[in-house]
């Protein structure tokens, strides 16, 4: 099967090679072919150029004319907790009406009670639920999403949310990766006994999920009232044992020496870093260790933003992602969050769309086949309506301005 898209006005994050992460100054270039034409082959982008060279129609399947439209990568989102049971709508009223996120937290609500929502309901309704968050940001372009588990926080529950991880991969088109996040919270019963807690995630929980091979990564709620540095170690050298690679929420509210660690322990990625030190910089220069930042969720519990201009000037890389989740974000639009990246954050549009196409799929190890327009990776795309250039993206940040998602080659 042959789909050849023609007269695309602009075609975004060419690259004839594949690349692996963008740091620092590189983030600035976003190569375009104006007047462009890609050819699809089955599930794999086979071609690409100038219209000048465009092949001719008489052995394609379908053709698409994109005139005055542009075309781009899927959106890879590298963070996100898209399982989850119901919504906490009311705390959102309670933040309102000024308790901060911490204080819910401290009353039993938060990540406590998404887990009691959670827990309460069944496998099948809960897939049901999570299908639908899918389906509605396979329509907003994202092609490639990492889910965590992380609301459960008994052995039967954590199970239960990766199995539905599971079920999704198996049913969408959509390339999903698995994240353990069992060291959320910890549970009121172990309030008081966090080596209790830690025991069961190590000797029972990660066994029992990498027995039935449902997590990819190991992850921790890294913050003060949370995971110590030392809790953390022992759960991320825990998850490697398994083969679960670390990537861990660190520095949302706090600086505590979580990033070091993190780096130091072979994280892929280190998530939030809203607050942000020069230790914490000094320590990701020159590691393998990807930034991601989470600007919906500093839009929607009003923290302060991450700060991208002070990673990308350091030479850092930076990767962005939805958190979509019941508590700080409840959206996976990635489109709002690369709006969100440049009108708060300050990063150009050629920064953002880098973050969270080639730098999200480095952050989670989708990059061969995601990413950037290059021969021999998926045909998944985004084709806008007709627009002036591709500032608008993020510049008209409340329109929809998707006019066809294609996934692996077929259009959705
Ligand atoms: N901060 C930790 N975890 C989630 C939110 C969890 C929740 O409030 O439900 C986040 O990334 O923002
Ligand atoms: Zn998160």
């Amino acid at each position: 099967m042959k789909t050849l898209i023609k007269n695309i006005k602009e075609l975004l994050q060419v690259r004839d090679i594949h690349i692996d992460k963008l740091e620092g100054s590189e983030m600035k270039n976003l190569p375009v072919i104006q007047n462009a034409y890609l050819l699809i082959e089955n599930d794999n982008i086979k071609d690409y150029g100038s219209m000048m060279d465009c092949p001719s129609e008489t052995a394609i399947d379908k053709v698409i004319d994109a005139t005055g439209q542009t075309v781009l990568p899927t959106w890879v989102d590298s963070h996100t907790h898209l399982v989850y049971a119901g919504n906490r709508e009311l705390e959102f009223v309670d933040r309102i009406n000024g308790l901060s996120y911490e204080e819910i937290f401290e009353r039993g609500g938060g990540i406590l009670n998404s887990a009691k929502k959670l827990q309460e309901t069944s496998e099948d309704d809960l897939y049901q639920q999570s299908s639908k968050r899918l389906e509605e940001i396979i329509k907003q372009g994202t092609g490639a999403v990492e889910i965590k588990s992380g609301y459960g926080l008994t052995l039967e529950s954590e199970l239960k949310m990766l199995r539905v991880i599971k079920r999704l991969k198996e049913n969408y088109p959509v390339a999903i990766k698995a994240t353990f996040l069992g060291a959320h919270a910890f549970p009121t019963k172990y309030k008081d006994n966090h080596q209790g807690y830690i025991d069961l995630l190590i000797n029972e929980m990660i066994p029992a999920i990498a027995q039935e091979n449902l997590a990819n990564y190991i992850d921790a709620f890294l913050e003060t009232g949370y995971f110590s540095v030392a809790e953390t170690e022992k759960i991320m050298q825990a998850g490697q044992k398994y083969g679960l690679t670390p990537k861990i929420h660190v520095n949302q509210f706090t600086a505590i020496g979580g990033i070091k660690s993190c780096v130091e322990n072979g994280a892929l990625s280190v998530d939030h870093l809203e607050v942000v030190t020069e230790e914490d910089i000094e320590a990701l220069k020159g590691s393998k260790t990807m930034p991601v930042a989470l600007p919906t969720c500093s839009f929607f519990i009003s923290i302060p933003y991450t700060p991208a201009r002070k990673l990308l000037d350091a030479g850092l890389p930076l990767a962005i992602a939805s958190d979509s989740n019941p508590g700080t974000t409840p959206s996976g639009n990635m489109n709002f969050v690369v709006a969100t990246a440049c009108i708060k954050m300050r990063m150009t549009p050629e920064e953002a769309i880098n973050a969270a196409t080639i730098n999200g799929a480095y952050a989670m190890e989708v990059g061969t086949d995601y990413g950037s327009i290059t021969k021999g990776k998926k045909a998944s795309l985004i084709i806008t309506k007709p627009l002036n250039s591709f500032y608008e993206l993020p510049y008209a940040f409340g329109s929809n301005l998707i006019d066809k998602v294609i996934l692996n080659g077929e259009l959705q």
